[in-house]
């Protein structure tokens, strides 16, 4: 299938409020990789829906600083559909998609705005399906998409590395507390019947006993998937986004972004703005646009309310149980794999550096900061 038949067949807009919009309504009209994309993130935001935007653009890779050729760019008149070069691999409800909204601004990035899912659920259809759905580029340009599900998915390194040893990996990580509610209240919107929160994230509470077979929680075990990842690839070809940096310095964030795929910093403090009614940071100038906009409705929810003092104890238990405990497991066995001592030493060494917040660090020593 070609990319341009797919985008032709997108949804209509819809003025559904986001969070609303059921994933059922928006499987009937979307062809696979439309709705594959749409899986992880179904909700849509209304007319300043960055995600709309995306999508709108999806295979164009149009660009904004773009020169227009008879009203088609110059990408994509002589570009070439090529593989990715880099790929925002997670994590799911760590900021993907508003690293890919604004790396995407970058006239040498091209980036396909929906999530192909191709290393983990559309592998079958092989690289030409895959190169197929990418904008053209020119030779100059990166070629870019972001599927937060593949940094869990225990074949991806392997699959990804056999595309190209190459490749450029970013994964935006969170507090992985933060991120497991993020993930809960999504699914909330979809499923509001579901066990409360703590039911699911614990076997045993009063025993301390955390489900680490709940997909929220196991998203968040990042050492866990880390060391995966580091089987196939160099540290160098990895770069962390602090998700919650990209919240209060997103042009300090995607300065090193740029840095780390090569880029000239064009993206800079002068790209954004904070939206107060949003309470995030929005893009001045996004992508085919020069309209400020925020990121959807779908991201910035409101998260479920927990007691304080209910968080505080999960988040005591959480915080044992994500990363910590794997650790100091691996430490005591002394059963260490060359690729997790890296993975530990380069977590703390960016952390003292400043250029990496470990996720767990500043919600278990202060709760109260969540
Ligand atoms: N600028 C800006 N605007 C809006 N939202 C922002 C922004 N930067 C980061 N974020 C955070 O991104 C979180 C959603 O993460 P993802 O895009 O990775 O989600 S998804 O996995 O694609 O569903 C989303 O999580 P929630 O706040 O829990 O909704 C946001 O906190």
């Amino acid at each position: 299938m070609t990319h341009q038949g797919y985008e032709g067949k997108r949804c209509p807009p819809s003025n559904n409020a986001g969070g609303k919009k059921l994933l059922g309504e928006l499987n009937n009209c979307a062809p696979l990789e439309v709705r594959s994309a749409l899986d992880e993130s179904p909700a849509q935001g209304g007319s300043s829906d960055l995600r709309d935007q995306s999508k709108a653009s999806a295979s164009s890779g149009s660009h904004w600083t773009d020169l227009k050729l008879s009203g088609m760019s110059v990408a994509q008149k002589y570009g070439n559909k090529k593989l990715p070069n880099a790929l925002i691999v997670g994590v799911k409800k760590g900021g993907t998609r508003a690293v890919l909204e604004f790396i995407r601004i970058h006239p040498d990035v091209r980036a396909l705005g929906t999530e192909p899912h191709f290393f983990d659920r559309n592998y079958d259809r092989g690289l030409d399906w895959y190169r197929g759905l990418m904008p053209r580029t020119l030779d100059s340009q990166i070629t870019l998409e972001k599927t937060p599900s593949y940094f869990v998915t225990r074949e991806a390194p392997r699959r990804i590395s056999s595309m190209s040893h190459e490749t450029k990996l970013i994964v935006v990580v969170r507090n992985p507390v933060t991120r497991a509610i993020s993930d809960y209240t999504q699914t909330l919107t979809k499923k509001p019947d579901i066990p409360t929160f703590e039911e699911l994230a614990f076997k045993n509470i009063s025993l301390g006993l955390v489900d680490t077979s709940w997909n929220a929680i196991r998203i968040g075990m990042y050492i866990l998937h880390l060391e995966n990842w580091l089987q196939y690839f160099r540290l160098s070809q990895m770069h962390f986004v602090s998700g919650e940096r990209l919240i209060t310095d997103p042009a300090g964030e995607m300065g090193r972004v740029q840095d780390f795929l090569g880029l000239k910093r064009i993206i800079t403090d002068k790209h954004f703005y904070f939206n107060r009614t949003k309470g995030f940071p929005c893009l001045k100038k996004p992508e085919s646009s020069n309209q400020p906009r925020c990121l959807g409705k779908s991201k910035g929810r409101t998260h479920v309310q927990i007691e304080q003092e209910a968080k505080e104890t999960w988040l005591a238990l959480l915080c044992q149980n994500l990363e910590l405990p794997h650790v100091q497991k691996q430490r005591a066995s002394g059963n260490l794999t060359d690729s997790f001592i890296i993975t530990i030493q380069h977590v703390e060494k960016m952390g003292q550096a400043g250029g990496f917040v470990n996720p767990l660090h500043s919600l278990c020593t202060n709760p109260r900061s969540s």
